[in-house]
């Protein structure tokens, strides 16, 4: 038995080697990535949490579980891994499926792509600190998760099928955006179903049943998409614009191509793959500086005594703030986007991770938020201390374990946003 085997090799609570229900209820109420954490507190850098799943809590894990040497495939219970049909690129079956798609879509995210960008972002954020002044001006209260989830889908959106969705103007969620945050609870709900085979078909049709109206809003999200994507399509195959349409056609070639499935399938991952993760990562930041003065002070000092009007903020002048930067970075420690650890499978036969033997068909992962808030890894690990990551200002932060932070993920299937 695989799980027996897995419960003699590593430590873990006892419930988690014969039952995955600690873990599912954990991963349903949104607790998951606390639960993990609390388990590696207790057990350790590499903790069984399921009966056939592992989490591990150091850099060298990184390298071992996603690096280019070994790449281990993604969970298809976590990921909606595409058995036949279009996939994108985080749901694509095979290396060499993804490899080909990887390739047509990474140089879009080149410097140079993303200059061409630049002037439209510009746009957005400079809408944003309008809508804001007069808000401010009103007196009204704001919820800043809001207005940058506005921000990024408007960007993304004019980006990937070249026409806002004016949540910005609107001052409110498009039905498209709402149903993006029903979709990923959905998400969970399904994975469910895979998690626990037995009770897979039972949790499908009562998911079915219960959920019946947000199935069916979904089914009209993804219409949406395709439709808005048929129709920038039709507009100019050969547009000058530099946008997600325009950069596919001029990749497609004999030896890369992505089918029109693939490439609607990949611009309705690319929206939610940029917008959630980019708002997400600026409402966390800030409420960190809100909640912490001196730090808040210190960033709007170097910001104002580097830039005298908003125009000089670009690209190239942002990348040279220190402090800024470990802000940033600070920020994705605290707060990260993506806190679960992102789920491989082990090839037939087990692999050796951490210099220890894992038996084939074993989940792994780093998870995020666990690692970076482990006090073992980083000194006062639950306080926001940007100071952490500028060189040679604080020695007390020296036994921090920097290298873990990879919120990007790593290997060949990390973030190709993360530029
Ligand atoms: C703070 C912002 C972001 C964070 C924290 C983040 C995080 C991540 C992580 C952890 C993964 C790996 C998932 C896995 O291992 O399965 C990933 C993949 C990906 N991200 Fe991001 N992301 C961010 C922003 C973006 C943006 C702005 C874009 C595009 C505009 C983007 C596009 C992608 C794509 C295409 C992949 C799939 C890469 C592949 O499988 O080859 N991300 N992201």
């Amino acid at each position: 038995m695989p799980m027996l085997k897995l419960a003699t090799l590593y430590p873990g609570p006892v419930l988690a080697s014969i039952s995955r229900l600690p873990h599912a209820g954990a991963y349903v109420s949104g607790r998951l990535h606390t639960y993990v954490r609390s388990l590696h507190e207790q057990y350790g850098d590499v903790v069984r949490i399921a009966p056939d799943e592992l989490s591990f809590r150091t850099e060298q894990a990184w390298k071992d579980i996603y690096g280019f040497s070994t790449n281990f495939p993604k969970d298809p219970r976590f990921f909606n891994v595409a058995k036949s049909g279009a996939s994108n690129l985080a749901v694509a079956p095979t290396d060499d499926i993804h490899y080909r798609q990887r390739r047509i879509l990474a140089s879009a995210f080149s410097d140079a792509a993303l200059k061409y960008q630049e002037h439209i972002l510009q746009g957005y954020v400079d809408a944003l600190i309008k809508r804001l002044h007069e808000k401010a001006r009103m007196k009204s209260t704001v919820d800043l998760v809001e207005w940058y989830t506005y921000t990024t889908f408007d960007f993304m959106a004019e980006y990937v099928y070249g026409e806002s969705l004016s949540c910005l103007e609107d001052a409110r969620y498009h039905p498209f955006v709402a149903m993006q945050f029903v979709s990923l609870k959905l998400w969970t709900i399904i994975s469910m179903s895979k998690y626990i085979s037995l009770l897979s078909y039972p949790i499908k049709a009562i998911a079915s049943f219960l959920y019946r109206d947000l199935f069916r809003a979904r089914a009209e999200s993804v219409s949406f998409t395709y439709s808005k994507i048929a129709q920038r399509m039709a507009r100019d195959q050969n547009s000058s614009t530099p946008d997600y349409i325009a950069h596919v056609n001029s990749k497609q070639s004999l030896k890369a191509r992505m089918s029109e499935d693939e490439i609607r399938s990949n611009a309705t991952f690319l929206i939610i793959a940029g917008s959630e993760t980019t708002a997400t990562t600026l409402s966390g930041c800030t409420f960190l500086l809100l909640d912490r003065p001196e730090t808040y002070r210190r960033l709007v000092s170097e910001i104002r005594l580097r830039f005298q009007s908003s125009s000089e903020i670009t690209f190239a002048s942002v990348a040279d703030l220190p402090y800024l930067d470990a802000v940033l970075q600070e920020s994705l420690r605290m707060y990260p986007a993506t806190p679960l650890g992102m789920p491989r499978v082990v090839p037939e036969g087990g692999a050796t991770i951490l210099g220890k033997f894992v038996p084939g068909k074993t989940a792994v992962s780093v998870p995020h938020y666990a690692s970076y808030r482990s006090p073992t890894k980083f000194t006062q690990a639950d306080r926001f201390l940007p100071e952490r990551w500028l060189k040679g200002e604080n020695d007390q932060f020296a036994g921090d374990n920097r290298d873990l932070l990879r919120p990007f993920s790593d290997g060949p299937r990390g973030c190709l946003g993360q530029r």
